[in-house]
């Protein structure tokens, strides 16, 4: 088994009562985010809607890494529904809760109720980089070319 990096994970009041986060297989690259929504509020997301979603959740990532909010696939290809910003950011040092912005791409109405998996996360190390002003870039064969420079 490969060494496993810590995050402190925080459940929030409304999260209460719901299973915490888990990877569903043994090496599964993301943890199932689920809808901390209020059992009797179902969300409804209608055909081209986009929501915020709330997690119920807050976590201490160590600094150097980063959690990347992430569609499931099952949702996408059966309903059209994924995270707008795929990959949220989650930043080392954001101590909030973590949400997770769904969007309706179906023609169906998507209902989400309260557990339902809505999202996965991934935990990535992340480099800052430190930026060196110069007036000319080291030289490379590709240079400037781009946009199918190579080839179709
Ligand atoms: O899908 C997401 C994306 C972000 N966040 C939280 C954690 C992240 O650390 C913070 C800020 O996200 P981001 O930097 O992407 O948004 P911003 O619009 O640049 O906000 P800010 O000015 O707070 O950085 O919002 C979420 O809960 N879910
Ligand atoms: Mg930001």
């Amino acid at each position: 088994m490969s060494t496993k990096v810590t995050v402190e994970l925080q459940r929030l009041a409304h999260a209460e009562g719901l299973p915490l986060p888990a990877y569903q297989t043994a090496e599964a690259a993301g943890l199932d985010l689920m809808a901390a929504v209020p059992e009797d509020e179902p969300l409804t997301l209608a055909p081209g809607q986009y929501m915020l979603v709330p997690t119920g959740l807050a976590i201490a990532l160590p600094p150097g890494h980063e959690a990347q909010v992430r569609p499931r696939s099952g949702l996408a290809a059966k309903h059209g529904v994924t995270v707008l910003n795929s990959p949220g950011t989650i930043d080392a040092d954001y101590r909030g809760e973590i949400k997770v912005i769904l969007i309706n791409h179906g023609q169906a109405a998507f209902v989400i109720k309260r557990g339902e998996r809505i999202a996965q996360m991934v935990i990535a190390p992340v480099e800052q980089a430190a930026l060196v002003p110069v007036v000319t870039l080291s030289a490379t064969d590709r240079g400037a070319g781009g946009f199918g420079s190579t080839g179709r």
